[in-house]
């Protein structure tokens, strides 16, 4: 299946010079979403690890969707004051703008085995956030999974020594 008809280009979203990658039409086909997914677990057959952490809002329903297929725990990374209980935090640069995340302090046992999940990796600024959240809990970042790379934004320089997997790439 060709993924990329499923994926809408709009300009100048949310600010002029951005390409935004929209996936709710893909989100929309049952067979896309689902070929989608599959993909996602396809590309990580070789990984092992013990639970998905994914950023919301987007990176929710790729990682949710992920970790019910392969049996695995889901855990939330979300924007600030959105967590109930002890927090840890880290601020990072997005493609338009910074911004904060939080993770549960108790969220990640030391010594687990992370598999980061989100839809779209753009600068990898959130991808690299993540990855210390992990770290600073104790946690080992085992690969990390995207459904579509931005490659001109080279956010490969920024995750160097991490697994980066991705299925469409533009
Ligand atoms: O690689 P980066 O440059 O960090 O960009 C990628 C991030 O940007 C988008 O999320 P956004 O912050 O727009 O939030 P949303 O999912 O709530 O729309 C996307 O879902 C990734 O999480
Ligand atoms: N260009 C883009 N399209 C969709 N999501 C994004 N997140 C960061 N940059 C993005």
């Amino acid at each position: 299946m060709d993924l990329k008809k499923f994926v809408r280009d709009i300009p100048d979203f949310p600010v002029k010079g951005i390409i935004f990658r929209d996936v709710t039409p893909l989100l929309k086909s049952p067979q896309a979403f689902k070929f989608a997914v599959d993909e996602m677990a396809r590309i990580l057959s070789d990984v092992s690890f013990d639970c998905i952490v994914s950023p919301e809002a987007r990176g929710f329903i790729f990682g949710a969707a992920l970790a019910y297929k392969l049996g695995k725990g889901f855990v939330p990374v979300r924007k600030p004051g959105k967590l109930p209980y002890e927090t840890v935090s880290l601020e990072y640069q997005l493609e338009y703008g910074t911004a904060q995340l939080q993770i549960h302090a108790d969220a990640i046992e030391p010594g687990q085995k992370v598999l980061i999940v989100d839809d779209v990796l753009a600068t990898g600024g959130t991808a690299e956030a993540i990855g210390k959240l992990v770290q600073k809990l104790g946690g080992q970042v085992a690969a990390m999974c995207f459904l579509i790379e931005l490659t001109y934004l080279n956010p490969r320089e920024r995750l160097k020594g991490y697994d980066v997997r991705t299925v469409l790439k533009y």
